[in-house]
């Protein structure tokens, strides 16, 4: 079985067990991580995302965060191109994508320096799993090609597994936030 297999199989185990994840504590303990963690870091643009499934959910802290940062939310474009990131506000026009992602309608593009990144699953190394486009690799490689981004991982600690399988155009998480805290990925 090769990589692309693996991975396939990898998400099919990874999007059941998150099913069984989600409470509204968690969401509110990993919010509140997530906050101090941006605090700290103080970057101008935050790019967040509206969740899907059951995906971890941003939106509370992504609030918290709006009277001293600018959010931004994630637009796909063509397969196989990055992600570019519109600005969001709670009043902001949304419609919703081909992938059932909400995303603002309108609003100027900005280049975020915290990259909150969803996902299936992911390891102590900081390698993750996301749904297989491949779009987050394609817009951390492009972005780390010329500037300093820190991507963060955000998601339940259930969706932690010991190892995933990595391709080279894999871009690893700097860190990793759940309900349990902050984690620094393990060097691999
Ligand atoms: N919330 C969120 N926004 C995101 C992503 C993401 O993973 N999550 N993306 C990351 O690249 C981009 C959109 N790309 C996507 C690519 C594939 C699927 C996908 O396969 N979705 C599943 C259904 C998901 C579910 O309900 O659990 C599917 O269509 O079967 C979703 C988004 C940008 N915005
Ligand atoms: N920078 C890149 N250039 C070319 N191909 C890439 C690049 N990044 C990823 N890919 C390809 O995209 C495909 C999907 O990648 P991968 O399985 O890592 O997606 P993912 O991280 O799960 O998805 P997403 O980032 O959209 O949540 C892989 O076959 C990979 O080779």
């Amino acid at each position: 079985m090769n990589v692309v297999e693996r991975k396939r199989l990898a998400r099919l185990a990874a999007r059941a067990r998150r099913a069984e994840l989600v409470t509204e504590t968690a969401s509110r303990c990993a919010s509140e991580h997530l906050v101090q963690l941006v605090k700290d870091r103080a970057p101008r643009v935050v790019a967040g995302y509206m969740p899907i499934g059951s995906e971890m959910d941003p939106t509370q802290a992504l609030r918290d965060l709006l009277p001293t940062t600018a959010i931004a939310l994630p637009v796909t474009l063509d397969a196989g191109l990055a992600l570019v990131f519109r600005e969001w506000t709670p009043g902001s026009a949304m419609s919703r994508s081909k992938f059932g992602v909400m995303v603002p309608a309108e609003g100027k593009l900005l280049s975020p320096d915290l990259v909150i990144v969803p996902m299936l699953a992911f390891d102590r190394f900081g390698h993750r799993l996301g749904y297989g486009g491949g779009y987050y690799d394609r817009t951390l490689e492009e972005f780390r090609s010329c500037r300093s981004v820190l991507a963060v991982g955000f998601a339940h600690s259930g969706q932690e597994v010991d190892m995933l399988d990595t391709e080279s155009t894999d871009q690893p998480l700097d860190v990793i936030v759940t309900e349990k805290g902050i984690q620094r990925p393990d060097a691999s």
